[in-house]
Order: C-alpha cells, then sequence, then structure tokens
C-alpha cells in the first residue's frame, strides 16, 4: 500500500498544468464503440486508472484500443460482443455508458449492476427510463441489467428526466444517435463535459443539437464513423490545484484552466478573497493572507460542482468565521468529514449541511482517503497542517488524477508519495526536515 506524506507549511508558487477530463474521456472511449467503421483517434487522453479500466471493457468486448502516451486510438469495426462483467464495472461505475452505445449499434446490451458506492446509492433509473421510451425492453436481474429492441431499432422519443443526470443525458444521447428519427432529452444535464461528448458524436456523423442547453436533439442516423478528437481540460482537477494555490497563499499559474468551465468555483473563491486572474493560458491564483467565510451549495452545471465540495471544505477551514456547505447533488457525500476531524478540523453535519467553524489550527494525522475528491482535499488540507499528513487508500485518487504528489512537488509543496514500508521511517513530529530529506536520511 501507498501513502501521501506532506508536511504543512510552504506557499506553492510556479506553474501546473491540467491534463484531459476524466469525466469527459469516459464517455468519449465508450462512444467510439458506435463506430463500425473507420478509427477514433482521441488526444490529450489522461493516463488515469478509470481510463485502463474503460479501455479494458473495450478491449473484452473485441474493439482494438492503443496508447501512445495521450493519444489513445480505438477501432471498434470488427463485430463487438454486447456485454460487460462486473469485474470492470466493480472498479467503475462509468462502464455503465457502454450501454447507449450498444443499444445504437446492435439493439442489445449487457452491462452488470453498478451498485452503491461511498459517496450515495447512485441509481440509473433515468438511463434505463430513457432505453425504455426509445422502445428498448430492459430487464435488470441476476446482477446484470439487460436492454434489447429485438429486430428493430431504437426509435426517437422525447425524454423528460426527473434529475439533469450527466450519465443519463451521456447513455440516452449516444443511444439516441443511431434511432430512427428524432429523439429530445428535456431537463438534461449540461456540464461542459456533455459538450464535448456531443461534439465528438458530431464528428462521428452524428447529428445532435443543444448541447450545453436544458434541451438536447438528436436525429438518427444510419452510420456512424471513427473521428479525431481532442478531450477538454479537466476543469476538477483544475480546480483541486486552485484550492492548493489559495489555501496555501500561494501564487500559482494553473494552465490549461478554462475560466468558461469554472465560473462557479471562481466566483466562490473571490467571494473568499482570492485573487484570480486569467492569463492566455490558464488562471493564476493568488491566495489572500486571510480567506474570508463563505457558504455554498452544490448544484448541476452551472451551480457549485460537487466534485469540488470535499476540496472547498478544506479551504473553507481556514476562513475566518462560520461556513456552511450544502450538497444537494449526492446524499452521502461527507465521508471527509471524519477524516478532517482527525486533523483537528471543527466541522458539524447537520443534515445535508456541514457547518464549517474557521480558521480551523489543522495538524497532520494519517487520513484515509474515502473516496477521489476526499483523496485530494485531504491532501489540500496536509498543505497547511502543522507537521505530517499521511493520506491512505490512494486506490481513489489514482482515478482522477495523475502524479498529485509530484505535481504539487513541482509548485513547491513539501511532499511525497511512499510505499508503505518507506512510511514508517518518517518521523511523526520532525520539525526541520521537509519529508524527502527525512525519508532519505
Ligand atoms: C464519470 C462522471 O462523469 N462522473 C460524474 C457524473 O456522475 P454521474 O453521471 O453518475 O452523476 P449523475 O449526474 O447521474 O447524478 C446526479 C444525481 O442524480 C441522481 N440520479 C442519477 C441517475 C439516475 O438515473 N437517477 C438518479 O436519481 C444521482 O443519484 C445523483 O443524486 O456526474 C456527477 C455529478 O456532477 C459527478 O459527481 C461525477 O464526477
Ligand atoms: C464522483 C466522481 O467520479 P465518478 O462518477 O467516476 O465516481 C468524481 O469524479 O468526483
Amino acid at each position: 500500500m501507498e501513502k501521501i506524506i506532506v508536511r504543512g507549511g510552504s506557499r506553492l508558487s510556479g506553474t501546473v498544468k491540467v491534463e484531459g477530463a476524466k469525466n469527459a474521456v469516459l464517455p468519449v472511449i465508450a462512444a467510439s464503440i458506435i463506430a463500425s467503421e473507420g478509427k477514433s483517434i482521441l488526444k490529450d487522453v489522461p493516463a488515469l486508472a478509470d481510463v485502463t479500466t474503460i479501455s479494458e471493457v473495450l478491449k473484452y468486448m473485441n474493439a482494438d484500443v492503443a496508447v501512445d502516451q495521450n493519444t489513445v486510438t480505438i477501432d471498434a469495426s470488427r463485430e463487438l460482443t454486447t456485454e460487460a462483467p462486473f469485474e470492470y464495472v466493480r472498479k467503475m461505475r462509468a462502464s455503465v455508458l457502454v450501454l447507449g452505445p450498444m443499444l445504437a449499434r446492435y439493439g442489445h446490451a449487457k452491462v452488470a449492476l453498478p451498485g452503491g458506492c461511498a459517496i450515495g446509492s447512485r441509481p440509473i433509473d433515468q438511463h434505463l427510463k430513457g432505453f425504455e421510451a426509445m422502445g428498448a425492453k430492459v430487464n435488470v436481474g441476476n446482477g446484470f441489467i439487460e436492454a434489447y429492441t429485438g429486430e428493430d431499432r431504437l426509435r426517437g422519443a422525447r425524454i423528460y428526466l426527473d434529475v439533469p443526470s450527466v450519465g443519463a443525458t451521456e447513455n440516452i444521447m449516444m443511444a439516441a444517435c443511431m434511432a430512427e428519427g428524432k429523439t429530445v432529452i428535456e431537463n438534461c444535464a449540461k456540464e461542459p463535459e456533455i459538450v464535448d461528448l456531443a461534439n465528438y458524436l458530431n464528428k462521428m456523423g452524428a447529428k445532435v443539437v443543444g448541447a450545453g442547453t436544458e434541451t438536447i436533439r438528436i436525429t438518427g442516423v444510419e452510420k456512424m464513423y471513427g473521428a479525431e478528437h481532442n478531450i477538454i481540460p479537466d476543469r476538477i482537477e483544475a480546480g483541486t490545484f486552485m484550492v492548493a494555490a489559495a489555501i496555501t497563499k500561494g501564487n500559482v499559474l494553473v494552465k490549461g484552466a478554462e475560466q468558461e468551465h469554472l465560473r462557479s468555483l471562481v466566483a466562490k473563491m473571490q467571494e473568499m478573497g482570492v485573487i484570480i486572474e486569467e492569463e492566455d493560458d490558464g488562471l493564476r491564483i493568488i491566495g489572500p493572507e486571510k480567506l474570508k467565510a463563505v457558504d455554498l451549495k452544490t448544484m448541476p452545471h452551472p451551480g457549485f460542482p460537487t466534485d469540488m465540495q470535499a476540496q472547498m471544505m478544506a479551504l473553507m477551514l481556514q476562513a475566518e468565521g462560520t461556513s456552511v456547505i450544502t450538497e444537494t447533488v449526492f446524499e452521502n457525500r461527507f465521508m471527509h468529514v471524519e477524516e478532517f476531524r482527525r486533523m483537528n478540523a471543527h466541522l458539524k453535519i447537520e443534515g445535508r449541511s456541514v457547518i464549517v467553524e474557521g480558521p480551523s489550527q489543522l495538524q497532520g494525522a494519517e487520513v484515509s482517503a474515502t473516496d477521489l475528491r476526499a483523496a485530494a482535499a485531504l491532501v489540500c488540507a496536509g498543505l497547511v497542517a502543522d507537521g505530517y499528513t499521511r493520506v491512505t487508500e490512494l486506490k481513489h485518487l489514482d482515478r482522477g488524477y495523475i502524479d498529485f504528489a509530484g505535481k504539487l512537488a513541482g509548485i513547491g509543496a513539501n511532499i511525497e508519495r511512499v510505499k508503505d514500508e518507506e512510511a514508517e521511517e518518517t518521523p511523526d513530529n520532525k520539525s526541520t526536515n521537509d519529508v524527502k530529506s527525512s525519508l532519505s536520511s
């Protein structure tokens, strides 16, 4: 098992570059299997554990997937199997995103049920409601979801989502690309990753309009082809580095951060007193000497992203006064609160809100990453805690961040990722040496 060991106290400075977006690349890779002719060449693909998992799903289905650094080439022109077993879906819920593309191309799809996870129950009823509206029969049983149309193609339909689900919007949009006639998805998700997927589908020959608004219209086509596409930058990775810079009172250029995708975060951080300047190639973050307390509520895009909630909690712990965070997207996304408390954070959960009393004098401790963003948030808190913070369960972090510790070290953090045995050698209250030298001594 590996750990990240971080010693608080360094102000971050310099430039850090963001990768392609995890939440954009996963549906794009899934969509590639709709193409029965030609190769897809995907660029700016982040080398994340989740990308490996979805690539393995495609390979299991008989597609060719070749990875060359940040370029992934997919040839799905051979006949594919239409099943994704539990061993992949267990690792990553986004595996359910192959349902829509398989249904579009073959009128059949069978995927293991994803089940719940640390942040909430995460049902997929809206995905299935969409497929049914398009004429598919859906059976859920024996741990699998199976959808099929028999001899027929899917039929275009008007679908109103009960919640603007990102995954349901993507799955239905992909399924509708080769359906007969027009599909209209109302109350759909408006995230930048939805727009990226629609752009890719259109390059493949689909007819999708309205992505990024609350109504998407899709006119079905007969056939789709491989296409070239560049994945958009990861707004959540960018936001995480923005928080890391601000919490340490640093001055950091987050290269690749798109202001347009980050409006709610930029506005909230500015409200806290953080200076944010748009530069040609990214956003410069200058942390103030004192942060102001604020309230925030997570919402579907363009509201405040739930995937930045844990990191913002770390930042609010350093603000002067009482902040309130309300989580409206996932019902159980406060697992990090208990871990922050181990670092001497003053936090109280009240229903779907957390009351944050700041500033907390954080203390280094051994903490466990309960999910992907909790992992990043705990590292951010460690950047300003007294002494050493050890963050374990890094498999969650690796789903969404590449070389997180290395990138933070590159902008001046006192941080290292180590194997368990090496971690034992690091003294708890070492006050002079940095993490690296304490490990090598
Ligand atoms: C791979 C990926 O892109 N993951 C993102 C995606 O997840 P994901 O697509 O799973 O999230 P959704 O947008 O679907 O979920 C939002 C809310 O809708 C509910 N819901 C969803 C589907 C459904 O059929 N029924 C239903 O009730 C969920 O329980 C949740 O409360 O969007 C989330 C919300 O921005 C992000 O946190 C995830 O990082
Ligand atoms: C919750 C997240 O991702 P996923 O939907 O892949 O679990 C996330 O990226 O924070």
